[in-house]
């Protein structure tokens, strides 16, 4: 064999100078870069096609191994005469394929696996790299072609039931899947379908024949809709759903193979991961108000492991075809010269690859010049009388190297995992301020407790001297009187004795003895009064003391006041959780609403508008960020209603932290969407809050949602008048004014609309410039915000039309003297539909009194009239023209010169 030059990877056996394939290291197999921090930390299996993991490694080459099946029964009798077609050399990574007895093709693969490699080493070189790939959160194929009977079953779906070393690549992956993951935080699911004869059959549920193939237009991906998805938990369940899918599996007796696939096996795992980014990007519009730590980027990456067991490539010839297996053999090779097609046009960079020309290539477009890495195994048997076949295959094989894919990781932000985590966040805020006031209340019980101890201890005591001084007081009394009472009985018997010894009557004179027992007396008598009033004294001194006592403790100097001091501290810190609680919860509800949004916004493919729910089908302006989002998000802000309070959400509107006055407006226009909540929020003063935050806050988002809640509000005809008796109209228009942002202008034009439908506020409403307003917002040019002006208008019109009915108003439309007239007759065939409908309207009520019919026809207005009053699409609207056409005797008398008949 003489060494030559190469041509895709082909040696041939001359001197022929061609452009050799050889490759350097550096072309060998890569493995993506690393994820970003957070995920697992993969090792690279050192049993890949070589190379080592190459972090700035975006592009990744198709790469291909070669299988040769040992010689089966019949080969082994049948070509018992004849050397194999192949020869190998399997440590230089070739095959040389026999031409004849004197000449061979050489080949250069990937890897080349002689017929005794084991299922294990196969697995290793040829997936595992792809299944690393996955797990890391790349999308990647292992695919098996080749002749039938050469072993691509075997090498891909073995269930490796009686020997477990014969397991094929599909048990092998996912078990090493399901080793890598945490069943905490990812998820596996899997959906294994066939496709035969050009429908795609769930191989998991075979009455599900017919299963459709949509592309996402934007990202390429294709999804399968109706097929059935498993997750997948554990090894056992797995090979069970591929044992169920085994017997689905559509098999036929050929020529080449007793147990021939008929069809292509599709087996899809769907692998998701969360990882943590960095938490600078995390897309919300929360400050640094909470007391919380700001939660970590959640990040899940979704990435797909398709696995492919292509049915037989033989020659239809060969495989002994006839009638329906003919049939079936000819779809089969349709769908592999569609794929072969496709791998033709990648390998010489094409412009044109014809990927529609089969559901196998729709099927594999991420496979083959996509983002997902590539592993191809090609089959081959050894038998000389399939040299044809073989030759065929290891061509495919050659050109699907040189097709380059472009490996990509798809990382989404896990919306409902940060919902997930502040709401764990939440509760545990919650929990700990329900343990603050439970150690609050206890204090304030035992504080309370001791205060009273300490003031009855002190009317003890005080009662105690009290009662004391008073019995020592009566002692001493009792005592004096007693030697009074002595004394006077013992004068008495003096006295009787010495009249009796004299016999002479007593005296009672001065310096008688009478005399002086009288004076002793009365000292007596000074020294108890003495007395008494020195106990009066005591008496007095100890009442001052408790006065004293009493006023200290009013003064606050005493401990029981420094204790009162902790508590009004305490309440303090309280008040502030309870204002981190409601902040924590309106950042809940704005972000369970945006994830929602850009959940809708992924599901649709990513067209409309990611942020607002505002619905331009409808001409009412309504202001509801959660008004779509179902039934638990209007629970929770009826919750967040009750729990926390209308006034508390409504002082938050004048914190001075932007951040909480932002998620505070939004809570309010979500709660003002609900018209039983309005009255409630005028009532508890909302509105004026309202109105002061379009006054005062420069800030675009605050105006924007202001306005929104104030449209809102203006719904209700009760609001409407207090609106305008707050300032409201000649706030909105100077917002109308300065605003630049198409929402604000909407919902400022929608406000100033729903305005304009009261007849009661119509000279207010144009004295304060609201027509001029809703004129200049003209300038933005939005059709959904025209929509609203439009709607103004008309609203205006027609209560200007009611009001000259009832004689309550002559002269011209105040439109027409604002200048309205020419914007009118522009939008009158606008070819929104809203628009237009307005304006007809608008130009109908106006066309109703004949002190407008002049303007109108010199502004051009009769021509739209008379288009409506024939092409409008609505009867209704087509019978008001023509009434006012036929009312007014100026445009009757106009039409009649212009001879135009209607
Ligand atoms: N490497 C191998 N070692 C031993 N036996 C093998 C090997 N490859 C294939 N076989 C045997 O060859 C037969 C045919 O293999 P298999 O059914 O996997 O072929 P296939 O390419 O999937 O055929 P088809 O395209 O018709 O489905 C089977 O009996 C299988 O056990």
């Amino acid at each position: 064999m003489a060494t030559g030059a190469y041509r895709n990877g082909a040696q041939k056996g001359s001197t022929k100078s061609d452009r050799p394939v050889m490759r350097s290291s550096s072309s060998k197999f890569r493995v993506p870069p690393s994820p970003s921090q957070g995920s697992t930390v993969r090792r690279s299996s050192s049993a890949s096609y070589g190379g080592a993991r190459n972090d700035n490694g975006v592009p990744g080459r198709v790469r291909v191994a070669v299988r040769l099946r040992p010689r089966n029964s019949e080969e082994m009798v049948a070509d018992a005469d004849f050397a194999d077609c192949v020869e190998l050399q399997p440590e230089l990574k070739r095959l040389k394929l026999r031409k004849n007895n004197w000449d061979l093709d050489t080949y250069e693969f990937d890897e080349v696996f002689t017929d005794f490699a084991s299922q294990k080493r196969v697995y290793e070189v040829v997936a595992k790299p792809v299944v690393e790939s996955v797990l890391d959160g790349y999308n990647g194929t292992v695919m098996a072609y080749g002749q039938t009977g050469t072993g691509k079953t075997f090498t891909l779906g073995r269930l490796g039931d009686e020997d477990t070393s014969d397991r094929g690549i599909m048990v092998r992956s996912m078990e090493d899947i399901l080793a890598d993951i945490s069943p905490e935080t990812d998820s596996i699911s899997v959906s294994y379908l066939q496709l035969y004869m050009e429908t795609l059959q769930d191989l998991l549920n075979p009455a599900n024949d017919n299963i459709p193939i949509v592309e996402d237009p934007r990202t390429g991906d294709v999804s399968l809709h109706g097929a059935t998805v498993v997750e997948v938990r554990d090894q056992q369940s797995f090979v069970e759903l591929l044992r169920i899918g085994e017997t689905h599996r559509i098999a036929a007796n050929t020529k080449l193979n007793t147990e021939s696939s008929r069809s292509h096996a599709i087996l899809m795992v769907n692998v998701k991961r969360s990882v943590v980014g960095n938490e600078d990007t995390i897309p919300s519009e929360n400050g640094d108000a909470s007391l919380l730590d700001k939660p970590s980027k959640p990040l899940v990456r979704k990435s797909k492991l398709i696995v492919v067991d292509l049915a037989g490539s033989e020659r239809i010839q060969k495989s002994g075809s006839e009638g329906h297996t003919l049939e079936e053999a000819k779809s089969i090779n349709l769908s592999l010269s569609a794929l072969g097609k496709c791998i033709n046009a990648l390998a010489e960079n094409s412009p044109h690859i014809p990927i529609r020309d089969s559901k196998l290539t729709r099927l594999l477009r991420d496979s083959f010049g996509g983002t997902a890495r590539t592993s191809l195994i090609v089959t081959i048997g050894p038998s000389p009388r399939h040299r044809g076949e073989t030759s065929s295959t290891i061509l495919f094989g050659q050109r699907a190297m040189k097709v380059e894919n472009m490996l990509k990781i798809k990382e989404e932000f896990d919306y409902k995992s940060l919902s997930r985590k502040l709401e764990i966040q939440l509760d545990k805020l919650i929990a700990e301020n329900e343990r603050q006031q439970k150690a609050f209340e206890d204090d304030v019980e035992r504080i309370n407790l001791e205060a009273q101890n300490r003031v009855s201890e002190v009317e003890r005591n005080f009662a105690d001297a009290l009662e004391k001084e008073r019995l020592k007081c009566q002692m001493d009394y009792m005592e004096s009187v007693k030697q009074l009472e002595q004394k006077l009985v013992l004068n008495q018997q003096r006295h009787e004795h010495s009249s009796f010894m004299d016999g002479k009557s007593s005296d009672v004179g001065p310096g008688t003895p009478v005399a002086i027992e009288l004076s002793e007396v009365k000292k007596l008598l000074e020294n108890e009064t003495n007395v008494r009033k020195a106990v009066e004294k005591e008496l007095e001194f100890l009442q001052s003391q408790l006065g004293q006592y009493t006023q200290a403790e009013a003064g606050g100097d005493t401990e029981v006041s420094k204790l009162y001091k902790i508590l009004e501290d305490e309440a303090l810190q309280k008040r502030k959780l309870e204002e981190e609680v409601v902040i924590l919860r309106s950042q809940l509800l704005q972000l369970n609403f945006e994830a929602d949004q850009m959940r809708r916004y992924l599901e649709n493919g990513g067209s409309g508008n990611t942020f607002s729910a505002l619905d331009s089908s409808t001409s009412q302006v309504r202001y509801s960020p959660l008004k779509d989002t179902g039934n638990s998000h209007k629970a929770s802000v009826t919750s967040l209603f009750e729990e926390v309070g209308l006034h508390k959400i409504l002082s938050l509107l004048e914190s001075d932290d932007a951040n909480v006055r932002i998620h505070a407006v939004k809570v309010v226009a979500n709660l003002a969407a609900e018209e039983t909540n309005q009255k409630r929020i005028v009532e508890a003063g909302g509105l004026s809050s309202l109105l002061m935050l379009l006054r005062r806050f420069e800030d675009e988002t605050v105006r924007r949602v202001a306005a929104g809640a104030i449209a809102n509000l203006a719904m209700n005809e009760a609001n409407q008048e207090l609106i305008m008796v707050q300032g409201g109209i000649s706030l909105l228009s100077v917002t109308a004014s300065d605003a630049e942002d198409p929402q604000t202008l909407r919902m400022v034009a929608g406000a100033i609309a729903n305005l304009c439908g009261n007849d009661k506020l119509q000279m207010r409403l144009r004295s304060e410039g609201g027509i001029k307003a809703l004129l200049g917002i003209v300038r933005c040019g939005h059709p959904d915000v025209l929509s609203q002006i439009a709607r103004g208008i008309a609203n205006f019109a027609k209560c200007e039309s009611r009001a000259s009915t009832q004689e309550n108003r002559s002269g011209r439309s105040f439109l027409i003297e604002d200048g309205a007239l020419q914007w009118i007759v522009q939008n009158a065939n606008n070819e929104a539909a809203p628009i237009r409908r307005h304006i007809e309207l608008a130009l109908c009520h106006l066309a109703q009194h004949e002190v407008n019919a002049k303007d109108m026809i010199s502004g051009g207005a009769l021509w739209e009239l008379v288009r409506i009053s024939r092409d409008c699409s609505r009867e209704d609207i087509r019978n008001l023209a023509r009434r006012s056409l036929n009312s007014s005797p100026t445009f009757k008398a106009e039409l009649r010169r212009l001879r135009i008949e209607y």
